[in-house]
């Protein structure tokens, strides 16, 4: 097991405790799936599932609430999905399942994966985001749409103009729980969820659940089942994490640039702590003619569509961003994580890594420290038990 496993073992333990019994299909033929939609899990090019799925997959399924916690990057969008697409009752048109998530890149990045497993079962999904015309969601709602994916503001917004109606809504999924449940987003979840019938199934997902989240989602939930991969086969050589004493933030720049070259190798995300920070490096970079990309929450949704869609295709390779790219988002390419930043909060410290290193690929995260960092470095290495080594001098050996 290596530092960061052990670290999230660590995490963990005092965290959520898994059920007992929870009995493991190893193969997706096991799980006794509608035919078509079998044939859309091998299209996607899966094979075998992942730890979480071939735990928690047939826990929804037999309508359980449930808790599925795993690593960043071992499949759990792919856990709620198949298990929803399941018991999804495709003759009927009425919305069944509402997926909430953080981000409306995520809650497009859900839909997507939903509409690609369900491709032959002739499934409607609509992604509900903000920053879009509610006419639309609107006109598509009222075509017909079994499967909703969607961020709270909006969907809140929609359930209220009587757009989405809730009445046959069977299953409620709050992906990145732990920060659905923040402020900004909680109240709308307790608002949506009394809008939703009493007897509706919850499933509850993140790779960071606290004692303290599970206590607010268990006002949700009836003897919920417990799922708790703590450390998956796929990932057992999980990411290098390095630091790099800068001391100083101004040094910080020079250090970045030094480093462009092996951000080109596959992809890398770049992190800060605010937008007019993400604004600053993004020109600054330009201006010293390396070419980057940045997205952040005060941008146009056609632009963060844009860059989205040039970062996912590889056009584009380095990517700045805040926090609205810590969680959720997959693109697999990505093999970098820089924190230009520590994050404010050690949570996102492992979400933010985890955009490297998806289902075992490599993955390297270092971030860039000024001497008051050293505290905080200092307290995410205790709080998960790791170690962030210093950066070898050999760029190429970081992996
Ligand atoms: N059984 C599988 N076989 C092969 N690839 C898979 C399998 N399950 C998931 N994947 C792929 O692994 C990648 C990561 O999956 P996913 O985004 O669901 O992770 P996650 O656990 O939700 O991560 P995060 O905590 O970052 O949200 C995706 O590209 C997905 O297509």
């Amino acid at each position: 097991m290596n530092d960061f496993d052990r670290g999230l073992d660590n995490d963990l333990k005092f965290k959520v405790k898994s059920s007992k019994g929870i009995k493991i299909h190893r193969t997706f033929e096991s799980m006794k799936l509608k035919r078509e939609l079998l044939k859309g899990i091998y299209a996607y090019g899966f094979e075998t599932p992942s730890a979480i799925q071939s735990r928690a997959i047939m826990q929804i399924i037999t309508g359980k609430d449930t808790v599925a916690q795993a690593q960043s990057g071992t499949g759990k969008t792919a856990t709620f999905s198949i298990g929803m697409l399941q018991v999804i009752d495709t003759k009927s048109k009425e919305c069944q399942a509402l997926i909430l998530s953080t981000t409306r890149e995520l809650a497009q990045q859900i839909q997507d994966v939903v509409k690609n497993l369900g491709d032959y079962m002739n499934i409607q999904a609509h992604a509900c985001i903000g920053g879009t015309q509610v006419g639309e969601d609107a006109k598509k709602l009222q075509q017909g749409r079994q499967i909703v994916s969607g961020t709270p503001g909006r969907v809140v917004d929609l359930i209220k103009r009587q757009n989405l109606s809730t009445r046959h809504i069977k299953m409620l999924i709050l992906d990145e729980a732990d920060e659905l449940m923040t402020r900004g987003f909680k109240e709308n979840i307790y608002e949506i969820y009394r809008l939703l019938p009493s007897n509706v199934q919850v499933v509850v997902v993140s790779a960071t659940l606290s004692r303290e989240v599970l206590e607010v989602t268990s006002k949700f939930m009836t003897d919920p089942v417990k799922i708790l991969v703590k450390r998956d086969e796929i990932t057992l050589e999980g990411i290098k994490q390095y630091h790099i004493q800068c001391e100083k933030e101004e040094w910080k720049f020079d250090t970045l640039c030094d480093l462009y070259d092996s951000l080109t190798i596959t992809q890398a995300v770049i992190f800060c702590n605010t937008k007019v920070k993400v604004n600053w490096l993004a020109h600054q970079m330009k201006t010293a003619g390396f070419a980057v990309d940045l997205m952040h929450g005060d941008m146009k949704q056609d632009e963060r569509d844009s860059v989205m869609n040039n970062f996912r295709s590889g056009s584009s390779r380095v990517l700045i961003s805040t926090d609205v790219w810590a969680r959720g988002i997959d693109v697999q390419q990505v093999s970098l994580v820089i924190n230009y930043d520590l994050p404010l909060n050690k949570e996102n410290y492992i979400h933010r890594i985890g955009r490297s290193g998806r289902f075992g690929r490599k993955g390297a995260a270092i971030s860039l420290l000024t001497l008051q960092d050293k505290e905080a470095l200092r307290e995410i290495e205790a709080h998960y038990s790791t170690k962030i080594r210093e950066m070898p001098v050999n760029v190429n050996d970081i992996f």
